[in-house]
C-alpha cells in the first residue's frame, strides 16, 4: 500500500485462502429460479418458442442479485418497511458539502477544541455550526468509485427516477487521484458521509497521512465502507488497508464497484465464444437464455474466487459484502445496490434498527 501505510508498515497482511466458506451453496441458487421459473411457464403455457431481447435482459445477474447471492446469515436482506424507511430518510433530508480539509486538525470540531484554550467565543461558533454527529467514510484505491458512489447514494428520490440526470456532489473524474480532501456531506442534522482520497497509483503520501489520522482519532466514525473496484479485485493495499481497520478496531464492509463492468464483460465474452462456436447472430433464443445463465455462474465464480483468494471471509469477523454500479449499461439498466447501502449506513450510525 503505496502511500497508506507508511505509517502502518508493520501491519500484518491479511492471510490468504483458497475456500470460501459462507457461499459454496449459494452457487447455483440464481440459476435454480430461473430454471423453476421456466418449467412454471412450460407447464402453464407449454414450452416457448420465442424469446424477445427484453425476456432474455431479465436473465441477466444484476448488481442486487450478487449482494443476495453473496449474502451471510449476520445480516439478512432489509425488510421492505426498512428499505421504505431508509428512503424516506435519504430524500427528506437537505444534503449539504459541509467541510473540506486537507489536515485532520482542520476539521471544524477539532479546530474548535484547539482553539477553546485561546477565544471561548471562536469555539461557541465553530461548535454550533458543526454539530457531533455519527460519520461513516469511504475508502477505496484510487479511482475505485468512492466520489461516484457517494454521489449516488445521495440522490434523491425524485431524480432517482431519472437514471441518467443526478446531482454531482462530489466530483468524479476518470484522472486517479482526483479527489485530494476528506470531504464531508451532511445528511439533515442526522449524518455525515465522508469522502476520501484513493490510495495507490497517483495517491499523495499527505492524503494517506490524512486518512489514517482520521481512522485512528475520530470519535464519532460508525463505519468504514471499503470500495473495491469489480475490474481489478483486491489488490496488496486493499488488503493492507483491510487488516489496518482490524488491528484499529473499526468496523468495515467491503462495497465491490463498477459491477456493470463485470456483468458486461462476461455477457460480451458469451456473444464472441457464440460466435466463434459458428452459432448464427440469429441462432435460436432458447440457447442465448442458456449462454446468459452461463455468463451468471461465471460472473459469480469470478466474485468468488476474488473474495476467496482475499481471504476476507475467513477472518473472525467476516464483512458484509455489497455489490453497486453507479453507471448503466446496455445490461445494467439500472443502478443497483444503493438502497442496501443507504441501510447500513443508517444502521451503522443507529438511525435505523
Ligand atoms: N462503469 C462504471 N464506471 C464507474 C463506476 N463508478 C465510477 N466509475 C468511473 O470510474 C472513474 C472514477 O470514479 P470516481 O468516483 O472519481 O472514483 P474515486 O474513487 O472517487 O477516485 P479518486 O478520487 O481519484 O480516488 C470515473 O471515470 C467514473 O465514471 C461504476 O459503477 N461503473
Ligand atoms: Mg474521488
Amino acid at each position: 500500500m503505496k502511500h497508506f501505510c507508511t505509517r502502518a508498515r508493520n501491519i500484518r497482511p491479511v492471510r490468504f485462502s483458497s475456500t470460501f466458506r459462507h457461499i459454496t451453496d449459494a452457487l447455483n441458487d440464481l440459476q435454480k429460479t430461473k430454471a423453476s421459473e421456466e418449467a412454471n411457464h412450460a407447464v402453464k403455457n407449454g414450452p416457448r418458442k420465442q424469446q424477445s431481447r427484453k425476456d432474455l435482459q431479465k436473465h441477466v445477474i444484476t448488481p442486487s442479485d450478487l449482494s443476495d447471492h453473496f449474502r451471510h446469515s449476520f445480516y439478512p436482506k432489509p425488510t421492505r418497511a426498512q428499505i421504505s424507511t431508509t428512503q424516506g430518510f435519504f430524500s427528506q433530508n437537505k444534503v449539504s458539502l459541509e467541510w473540506i480539509v486537507g489536515s485532520y486538525n482542520d476539521i471544524p470540531d477539532i479546530k474548535c477544541q484547539d482553539q477553546a484554550h485561546g477565544s471561548s467565543s471562536t469555539a461557541n461558533s465553530v461548535k454550533t455550526s458543526s454539530p457531533p454527529l455519527p460519520e461513516v467514510l469511504f475508502l477505496g484505491h484510487t479511482n475505485a468509485g468512492k466520489s461516484s458512489l457517494i454521489n449516488n447514494l445521495l440522490v434523491n428520490s425524485v431524480e432517482n427516477k431519472n437514471h441518467n440526470e443526478i446531482t454531482e456532489h462530489a466530483y468524479v473524474s476518470r484522472r486517479a487521484g482526483y479527489t485530494k480532501t476528506l470531504n464531508s456531506y451532511r445528511i439533515g442534522n442526522k449524518l455525515r458521509l465522508i469522502d476520501s482520497p484513493g490510495y495507490g497509483e497517483y495517491g499523495e503520501e499527505e492524503q494517506g497521512e490524512l486518512v489514517i489520522d482520521y481512522i485512528c482519532n475520530r470519535k464519532y466514525l460508525r463505519r468504514v465502507f471499503v470500495l473495491i473496484d469489480s475490474r481489478r479485485g483486491f489488490l496488496e493495499p486493499d488488503v493492507n488497508l483491510v487488516s489496518f481497520l482490524i488491528d484499529q478496531g473499526v468496523p468495515y464492509d467491503i462495497i465491490f464497484t463498477k459491477a456493470d463492468g463485470i456483468i458486461d464483460r462476461y455477457n460480451a465474452k458469451k456473444r464472441t465464444n457464440t460466435q466463434s462456436a459458428g452459432t448464427s447472430s440469429s441462432g435460436n433464443h432458447a440457447s442465448k437464455e442458456d449462454l446468459v445463465l452461463q455468463a451468471n455462474q461465471n460472473i459469480i465464480k469470478y466474485y468468488q474466487k476474488i473474495i476467496s483468494e482475499s481471504g476476507i471471509a475467513n477472518l473472525t469477523t467476516s464483512p458484509k459484502i455489497l455489490f453497486c454500479n453507479s453507471y448503466t449499461s446496455k445490461l445494467v439498466k439500472v443502478r443497483y445496490g444503493y438502497k442496501e447501502i443507504r441501510f447500513e449506513i443508517l444502521r451503522s450510525c443507529g438511525i435505523i434498527e
